[in-house]
């Protein structure tokens, strides 16, 4: 494979793509550098179902090896909310800003045992005339009392990594992707091309 195209029109995840593939010998696009890409409604109810539709859809209109991604926040305090719809959690606009504020105003009165959460993050990866192929991966963490670091994106400002005593947003890139949902995806999906010869 010499070009991926990663359906993606988030500038957080299209930075996490570019650094995760840096090691690999793949020239790495995502739709910030496409004109005209449609925008595919993301109406499944599951991450699977949403990354398996950006990735075949775009892979279709482009045709080249098309990677998607779906992710989002899931806590256990609020029965999985914000989950699939953690980009609009707070409204069409997908302001983070908003969204994380959400998730903390609904924890307000939820003590810290009560607090845990993961990301979670589906790819799936498109091959023009192959099967599709998806994997997935996920970050467990605790959601803060209030939003501490600057980096990152979305919600990584209130969640807090145990073992790294930090928040993701605390974390330096290489460090986040060496322990992100996205990171573990991926290695899922390194691992299953690897036995295919893909790469
Ligand atoms: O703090 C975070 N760190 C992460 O690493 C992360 N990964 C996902 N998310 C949240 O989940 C939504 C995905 O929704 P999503 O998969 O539909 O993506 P999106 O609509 O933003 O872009 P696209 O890829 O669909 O174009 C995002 O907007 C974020 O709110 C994250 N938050
Ligand atoms: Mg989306």
């Amino acid at each position: 494979m010499e070009e991926i195209l990663i359906a993606t029109k988030n500038k957080g995840k299209a930075k996490d793509f570019e650094q995760l593939f840096a090691p690999f010998n793949i020239g790495v696009k995502t739709l910030l550098d496409m004109e005209n890409a449609i925008d595919v409604e993301e109406d499944g109810t599951t991450f699977q179902e949403n990354a398996i539709k950006k990735a075949e859809t775009i892979a279709r209109e482009f045709n080249i090896p098309t990677l998607a991604d779906d992710s989002g926040l899931i806590v256990d305090a609020l029965d999985g909310r914000p989950g699939v719809y953690s980009a609009r959690y707070a409204g069409m606009n997908k302001d983070d800003q908003a969204n994380l504020n959400k998730v903390l105003d609904e924890l307000k009165n939820v003590p810290e045992s009560k607090r845990s959460a993961r990301f979670h993050c589906s790819l799936a990866l498109a091959l023009p005339g192959k099967k599709t192929v998806v994997v997935d991966g996920t970050c467990d963490g605790v959601i803060t009392q209030e939003p501490i670091g600057d980096n990152g994106f979305g919600y990584d400002p209130i969640m807090f990594i145990p073992a790294l005593d930090k928040t993701m947003a605390q974390l330096s890139k290489q460090e986040k992707n060496e322990i992100s949902h996205r990171a573990n995806a991926l290695k899922h999906l390194k691992e299953i091309l690897t036995m295919r010869q893909v790469f």
